[in-house]
């Protein structure tokens, strides 16, 4: 027998909730958002909205970090229709991985086919600058390598396979729509794709670890998202991300910059509208159920 705390988000708990919300509206989301840090203003953007209080949907998680509404928001986004977690769970609060990820669980079985994820994160790459949007096209799993995976524990077939690909996590055709979308809209400049490493957090890095992830090919550190898209991946859904390079991690001993989260929403506030142009200009080009883009 698996030990309790590992089994994961279980099927009837995922569908019970999900019923309770597709039996109060009529939005089908077949679009999925998480909004990081200081980036809820994504959710802002969709019309005809039917709001819950993360407080009020039977077996949600609540958010405890500044920059994170706890608002779950179904509305359509040009058109297409969505629902968007304005402020995600993290390892840090205290929550099992698991359970920071069950709202991945929930997406898929209201009938989520794509899901988009933002975070803030610290630029490890020399190249990046604070205000950068880094398409995201490949992850380390820094808490997986100490066994700490969404998915340990009992398998659920219903949601997926035991030992799901990683390799194709992140959407090549939906990396190439962003890529597209931000040359047109004139954001060449500021417009990355590189590797997102996730930390457990909520300490930031050290001098020594910023350098250290670095060199094992990060280019960006933050403390979410990985296991989202794992959870995501596995139950089938395609997965888009973007980091927003909020601060540049502090990689010199002589440095007087010191990461803190002031800096990391006041960065959200200043690139929040291009990020929002970026992502809903990809949501207006996006096809649904022929997966094609
Ligand atoms: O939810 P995200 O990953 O955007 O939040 C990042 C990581 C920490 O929660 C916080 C640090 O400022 O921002
Ligand atoms: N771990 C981590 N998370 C972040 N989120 C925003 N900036 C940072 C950072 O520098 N490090």
């Amino acid at each position: 027998m698996f030990p309790e705390s590992t089994t994961g988000s279980c099927y009837e708990e995922c569908k019970s909730t999900a019923e309770w919300l597709l039996a109060q509206m009529e939005v089908r989301p077949l679009l999925g958002i998480v909004c990081g840090s200081g980036l809820g203003g994504l959710a802002e953007m969709l019309k005809d909205q039917v709001v819950f209080r993360y407080e009020d949907i039977p077996n949600f998680p609540q958010s405890t970090v500044r920059g994170h509404a706890g608002r779950l928001v179904f509305g359509t986004l040009k058109g297409k229709p969505c629902v968007c977690m304005q402020g995600r769970f993290h390892l840090y609060e205290g929550y099992p991985v698991q359970k920071t990820t069950l709202p991945m669980r929930i997406f898929k079985l209201l009938g989520v086919e794509m899901v988009i994820l933002t975070n803030a994160a610290g630029g490890l790459n020399e190249d990046y600058k604070v205000g950068d949007i880094m398409i995201i096209k490949d992850h380390i799993n820094m808490p997986g390598f100490a066994g700490v995976n969404p998915l340990a524990g009992q398998n659920d077939e219903r949601f997926g396979v035991r030992f799901p690909c990683m390799s194709d996590a992140y959407d090549r055709d939906l990396r190439q729509l962003a890529q597209d979308v931000g040359e047109e809209l004139g954001y060449k400049d500021f417009l990355r794709e590189g590797v997102y490493c996730v930390l457990g957090g909520p300490s930031f890095e050290t001098i020594a670890e910023c350098r250290m992830l670095y060199r094992l090919g990060a280019d960006a550190v933050g403390m979410s998202t990985v296991h989202e898209v794992i959870v995501a991946r596995h139950c089938g859904m395609r997965v888009f991300a973007l980091s927003l390079i909020t601060n540049k991690a502090v990689m010199d001993y002589n440095s007087e910059e010191k990461a803190n989260h002031e800096e990391v929403l006041q960065t959200g506030k200043q690139r929040a509208e291009q990020l929002e142009e970026l992502v809903s200009t990809m949501v207006a080009r996006i096809e649904h159920n022929n997966n094609s883009v």
